[in-house]
C-alpha cells in the first residue's frame, strides 16, 4: 500500500470489470481523500452501478485492486460489509413485511439495543411515520426509496454508497434526501453519489469522478 493510500476513503489501482466481452470499466485508477465525498456522473451504461457494487464488495474486479476504507475489498469483503452500505435499485427490502417490521429486522441484526424505536424513528425521519404499519408490497417506487434509506441509516455506516438516491422522489422527498446526504456527512460519514442531478450533486460533494465508456474523463 502506498502512503497516499492509506490516507484514502477509497481508491481504485487500474481497475477494469469485463461482462462477457464488454468492459464496464477500464483501466480506472482514482484515490478519493478521506474526508471528502465523490459525485459520479456519466451517462446510462457508462459503468456508475459497476463501480458501486464493486466499491460495496459485491463484485470483484476482474483486473485491478480496489481499496475501501484503507483495506482491500476482496481480501476483507466480510469485515467491510459491517462498514459499508449501499442504496441501489434492489433495495433489499421484504415485501411482506411493514416498514416497521422491516427496520426492525434489520437492528435486531445489527444487535441494536432499542429495535422499536429506532425503527419508528427512522421511519419519522423519511416521511413514512404515518405508513409504518402498511406491508412494503403496496409501497410506491417513492416511498420504497425512502424506506431504503432508513435502512441504511439503521446501519450507521462509514461509507455510504447512493445510487440514484434522488430517483423516484417527489420534490420535497428531493430536499429530505438532500438534508439526509448532508448530515451523513457532517457525521463523519464518507458519501458517494451517483446521480444524474448535477446541481445537487454539486453541492453535496467536494469532489467528481465522471465516466465515459468505464473510463475516467475530466469533469
Ligand atoms: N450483469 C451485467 N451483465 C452484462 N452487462 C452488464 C451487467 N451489468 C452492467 N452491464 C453493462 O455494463 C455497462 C455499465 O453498466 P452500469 O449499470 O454500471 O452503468 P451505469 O452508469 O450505472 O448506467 P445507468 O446510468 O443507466 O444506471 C453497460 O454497458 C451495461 O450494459
Amino acid at each position: 500500500m502506498t502512503p497516499h493510500s492509506a490516507a484514502a476513503a477509497l481508491a481504485l489501482h487500474d481497475v477494469s470489470k469485463r461482462y462477457g466481452r464488454r468492459w464496464a470499466l477500464a483501466r480506472l485508477t482514482y484515490s478519493l481523500p478521506a474526508g471528502r465525498s465523490l459525485l459520479l456522473t456519466g451517462h446510462n451504461g457508462s459503468g456508475k452501478t459497476t463501480l458501486l457494487r464493486m466499491l460495496a464488495t459485491a463484485l470483484s474486479p476482474t483486473a485491478g485492486r480496489v481499496e475501501v476504507l484503507g483495506k482491500d475489498a476482496v481480501v476483507h469483503r466480510d469485515e467491510l460489509r459491517r462498514d459499508v452500505a449501499l442504496l441501489s435499485h434492489a433495495s433489499f427490502l421484504y415485501e411482506d413485511l411493514t416498514a416497521h417490521q422491516n427496520l426492525t429486522v434489520l437492528a435486531r441484526l445489527l444487535g441494536h439495543p432499542s429495535p422499536k424505536d429506532a425503527a419508528e424513528g427512522l421511519l419519522g425521519r423519511v416521511g413514512l411515520g404515518k405508513r409504518s404499519d402498511n406491508p412494503v408490497r403496496g409501497f410506491s417506487a417513492g416511498m420504497r426509496k425512502r424506506l431504503a434509506i432508513a435502512r441504511l441509516l439503521m446501519k450507521a455506516p462509514t461509507l455510504a454508497l447512493l445510487d440514484e438516491p434522488f430517483g423516484e422522489l417527489d420534490p420535497e422527498g428531493i430536499r429530505e434526501m438532500e438534508g439526509i446526504i448532508a448530515q451523513l456527512k457532517s457525521s463523519g460519514v464518507t458519501v458517494v453519489l451517483a446521480t444524474h442531478l448535477i446541481d445537487q450533486g454539486l453541492s453535496l460533494c467536494e469532489e467528481r469522478l465522471h465516466l465515459q465508456d468505464g473510463r475516467a474523463v475530466l469533469a
